[in-house]
């Protein structure tokens, strides 16, 4: 109820609701000291119950990783009852009603996108993650067209059980659409290869505007997937249908990793620079710009502010900072009040 959103008084602004699932729902806010639109997943905590290890799981993953293509936490804040998980917000919406309004991409398109969830993945296996639910769902664009990955509830820690995990079902709840032979035959799997799979599944989505392995009924789409045999349509290109058939082998020990895939020519035909995976963000470089504006807000020395700020507590101080760093970086002027 509303008496609940008390802790975000003052701070935020709640507006209407951008989507909900299993763990709560998820609605546009105002962040108010800066006037910029953030996302909030609140979380109910008596209704996820058992489900609370996937919320500190997430939690975890979204305090670790930052990255041009990785959705942004900035702040949360826990109540007795509720978490308040404040984010970046993606004005372009899923990529998956991206695909269905342009039926399906060009090349040269589906390549802008997918060089960039190949950097978000590179990066979140660099830092011994593996996201686990890889789907056009969870791939979300910003009002210039960029993507980022979102939503790790189910995502491998790293040492976690989750790199090498014989768990069947349960771990790729999500859509088994994109689940890899290996984690839907219930066998060990390894995260990372996993992810590659479902990332032949999504480029597949995104060149065909259909998917490779699809059935109603769950045990023929079971057989289809571990079967690995799927549709090629004409209209790819060779090295289209090359990188599709490296992505989607059945055997995880054939299938192309994602250190091949940074250097595959596809990815790189039309484009001059290599794929920079490496995150842009650095946790001890702190935007001067922007920290003087907020030692001046807050009356502090500019050698304080950047130590506060270097602290990363995710309180409304970080969400302050990334905000007004996303404005200066899209060349808008960033004054506090
Ligand atoms: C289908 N899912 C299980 C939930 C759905 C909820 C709405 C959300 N969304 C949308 O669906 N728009 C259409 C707008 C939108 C805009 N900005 C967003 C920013 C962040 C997130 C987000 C959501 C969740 Cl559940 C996360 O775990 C993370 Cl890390 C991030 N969702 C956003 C979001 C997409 C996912």
């Amino acid at each position: 109820g509303k008496e609940s959103y008390r802790a975000l008084n003052g701070l935020y602004v709640l507006h209407d609701e951008l989507g909900s699932g299993g763990f709560g729902k998820v609605k546009l806010a105002t962040h108010l000291l800066t006037g910029q639109y953030v996302a909030i997943k609140i979380i109910d905590k008596k209704k996820i119950g058992n489900d609370l290890p996937r919320v500190k799981t997430e939690m975890d993953a979204l305090r670790t990783l930052s990255h041009q293509n990785i959705c942004q936490l900035y702040q949360y804040i826990e109540t007795t009852e509720k978490f308040f998980i404040i984010m970046e917000y993606c004005s372009g919406g899923e990529m998956f009603d991206y695909i269905v309004r342009k039926e399906r991409l060009p090349e040269a398109e589906a390549r802008h996108f997918f060089r960039q969830l190949v950097q978000a993945i590179a990066y979140v296996h660099s830092l011994g993650y593996a996201h686990r639910d890889l789907k056009p769902e969870n791939l979300l664009l910003t009002e210039e067209l960029k993507l980022k990955l979102i939503d790790f509830g189910l995502c491998a820690r790293p040492g976690g059980p989750g790199l090498v995990n014989n768990k069947p079902l349960d771990t790729c709840c999500g859509s088994p659409a994109y689940a890899a032979p290996e984690l839907i035959l219930g066998q060990q799997y390894l995260g990372n290869r996993a992810d590659v799979w479902s990332m032949g599944v999504l480029l597949y989505a995104l060149l065909c505007g259909a998917l490779p392995f699809e059935d109603d009924n769950m045990q023929l789409l079971y057989r289809k997937i571990s079967n690995g045999r799927y549709y090629e349509p004409d209209f790819l290109t060779n090295s289209s249908k090359e990188l599709l058939k490296r992505m989607l082998q059945v055997d995880p020990e054939r299938r192309i990793t994602v250190n091949e895939l940074l250097r595959h020519p596809w990815l790189n035909s039309t484009y001059q620079a290599a794929l920079k995976w490496q995150t842009i963000y650095d946790k001890n470089l702190v935007d001067e710009d922007v920290a003087r504006e907020m030692a001046y807000h807050y009356g502090t020395q500019l050698g304080t502010m950047v130590g506060k700020i270097k602290e990363w507590r995710f309180d409304y101080l970080t969400a302050t900072y990334h905000l007004l760093l996303q404005l200066k970086a899209r060349g808008e002027k960033f004054a506090l009040p």
